[in-house]
């Protein structure tokens, strides 16, 4: 009897890279929320395609495009957009909790010895707020990289912070084709790509599928994160 072939391993990832917003962690809709007072006070409402391309953006890049997006040039500045937006944030963060399947696979790839990093557009003072209930958890990445990071000279789509995770590694041996970024917004999977390296996104239900075109495999959870395909050690191996 023939053994069942293995799905083509398509890569032999090395390690991994994590966005955090939306992808690790469930803050994303704190935004939403936040982002929907802020308009309701202009009479305005929010909706996802604006929410589309602010996503996984630098703080002051995502304020702009609030703005512009929706006509308060004049009336609000990014300044005090990021003002306004903070103080309610910062009560939101400390409860952020995590996405499905993030421990789980986090703890798997750190049982496996595969290097990890995170690699938010958060500034660290947020990364510090959002992570209250995970510092265990997040003690496992090899490092984390936010937005604020002097390195990080331009924002994603820009490919700057995942290279600059990248080479924290201090790995000569590390190719970035073999490393494998996990998303959940456009502009993240474009900075992976433009970085040189596959990208799993992991998308909002609300976010448009003709958004969602880019990404080298789209999951519903990270609880359907196939190993074997990116030639990392799977829950029932032994490697
Ligand atoms: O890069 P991440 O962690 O998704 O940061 C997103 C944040 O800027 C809010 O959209
Ligand atoms: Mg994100």
């Amino acid at each position: 009897m023939m053994a069942a072939l293995k799905p083509a391993v398509t890569r032999q990832i090395t390690h991994v890279l994590f966005d955090m917003d939306g992808l690790l962690l469930d803050t994303e809709k704190f935004y939403t929320v936040v982002q929907e007072k802020i308009l309701a006070d202009y009479g305005k409402t929010f909706d996802w395609s604006l929410k589309a391309k602010m996503m996984g953006k630098k703080a002051l890049e995502a304020g702009q495009i609030f703005i512009q997006d929706t006509g308060l040039t004049g009336l609000l500045t990014p300044e005090e957009f990021i003002q306004r937006r903070e103080v309610m944030l910062h009560a939101m963060f400390p409860e952020s909790d995590l996405m499905p399947g993030a421990e789980r696979l986090i703890r798997h790839l750190h049982a496996k010895n595969i290097p990890m990093a995170i690699a938010t557009s958060s500034h660290r003072r947020h990364f510090e707020l959002k992570s209250t209930k995970h510092g265990p958890l997040f003690s496992l990445m090899h490092h984390v990289v936010t937005g604020d990071d002097p390195s990080v000279v331009h924002g994603k789509p820009a490919p700057d912070i995942f290279l600059v995770a990248a080479d924290r590694f201090e790995d000569p041996d590390l190719k970035v084709a073999n490393v494998l970024v996990f998303e959940d917004a456009p502009s993240g999977v474009a900075a992976a790509h433009a970085a040189g390296m596959p990208v799993v996104m992991v998308p909002d239900p609300n976010l448009a599928t003709s958004l969602c075109q880019e990404a080298d495999q789209v999951l519903a959870s990270l609880n359907d994160f196939d190993y074997a395909h990116w030639g990392l050690p799977s829950m029932s191996s032994e490697q």
